[in-house]
């Protein structure tokens, strides 16, 4: 029995602006994100039933149709008129709802994975038009890495990775509804805008400084509102000592960070007491990290 395994990594957004309210109900977004060294494991197992069947460690995702990564499967099968089953096991590493876009990248290592046992030949590009059938953050996770994503988060341009250093994330018990974070951004009153262009330019520069200082997220105003407890926490990674701190896609994910290991440590054993899912780990910016398969 074969086993095809994928690594599906989390990614945070070190920008996050929303420029206009679309026709199709959707926002134009320009955002920067980064892979991070926090990932799911998938698992694929043919099988000769023609059915798509799924099992997690996690208790906290839909086994179902409801489930990205069997969404994935199910698109292929019937694009590519595949007859044979597949078992797709989830290791959960990634907190659910969380703003890390770990059903998005579980969907992503889906089609990675599926491209190999089911030798469908698909290019990269190819794999990352047809996660933009499965949703906003799909095709980044396909590509991985650092860029930038324009439109509904499918037009990507690959950007060089953030300068080498830690990320302590904090993520608060409750899970987040994107489309009820945009639903209660008001375009006209976002009151500071990422600058986009000068972060690309202090990642061009690996200038660790500035990555930090402009460090922006437009829904933040949104859940920080909604969730004190979120803007507790983001005060609190910044007083125990990070360079920069955000909250990540529609949260309530909080992140910092730090140039030393020793300093994430400190940070993460701090907010212990306050937080239950806390992490430091590295970023994973770089194309040959993120070539080593499985995990
Ligand atoms: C906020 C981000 O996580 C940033 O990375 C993503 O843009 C969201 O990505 P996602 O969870 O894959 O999003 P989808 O499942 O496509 O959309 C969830 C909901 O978010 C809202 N949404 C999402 C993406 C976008 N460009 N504009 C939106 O308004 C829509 O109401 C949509 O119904
Ligand atoms: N493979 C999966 N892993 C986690 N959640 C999934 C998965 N498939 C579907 N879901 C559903 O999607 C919802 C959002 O979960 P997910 O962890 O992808 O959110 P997120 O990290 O906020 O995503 P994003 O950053 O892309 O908005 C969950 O409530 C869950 O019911």
């Amino acid at each position: 029995m074969m086993i095809y395994s994928e690594k599906a990594p989390a990614k945070i957004n070190l920008t996050l602006d929303a420029l206009h309210k679309r026709e199709d109900g959707y926002h134009e977004l320009e955002m920067i994100m980064t892979t991070i060294d926090l990932a799911d494991r998938i698992d694929l197992v043919e099988t000769d039933d023609g059915r798509i069947h799924m099992d997690s460690t996690s208790g906290l995702v839909p086994l179902d149709e409801r489930n990205l990564a069997y969404r994935a499967a199910s698109l292929l099968r019937e694009r590519f008129g595949i007859r044979q089953g597949v078992r797709i096991f989830i290791h959960k590493k990634i907190p659910v709802a969380a703003g890390l876009a770990g059903g998005s990248s579980d969907a992503a290592a889906t089609l990675r994975g599926l491209n190999r046992m089911w030798k469908l030949g698909l290019t990269l590009e190819e794999l990352v038009k047809l996660g933009a059938e499965l949703g906003s953050d799909v095709p980044y996770c396909v590509q991985m890495g650092t860029a930038l994503a324009k439109g509904r988060g499918e037009i990507l341009r690959p950007l060089p990775p953030p300068p080498p250093c830690w990320v302590v994330l904090a993520k608060p018990p409750h899970g987040i509804s994107t489309a009820d974070i945009f639903r209660r951004l008001d375009i006209d009153r976002i009151s500071a805008r990422p600058e986009t262009e000068k972060m690309i330019e202090a990642l061009s520069r690996s200038d660790y400084p500035a990555v930090c200082r402009l460090l922006g997220n437009v829904l933040e105003e949104v859940t920080l509102e909604m969730f004190p407890e979120v803007r507790r926490l983001k005060e609190r990674i910044r007083r125990y000592g990070a360079d920069g701190v955000l909250m990540s896609g529609s949260g309530p994910t909080v992140f910092g960070l730090v140039d030393r290991e020793s300093r994430a440590r400190r940070i993460v054993n701090a907010l212990r007491g306050f937080c239950r899912q806390v992490f430091a780990v590295r970023m994973l910016g770089i194309p040959e990290e993120l070539s080593a398969r499985g995990g």
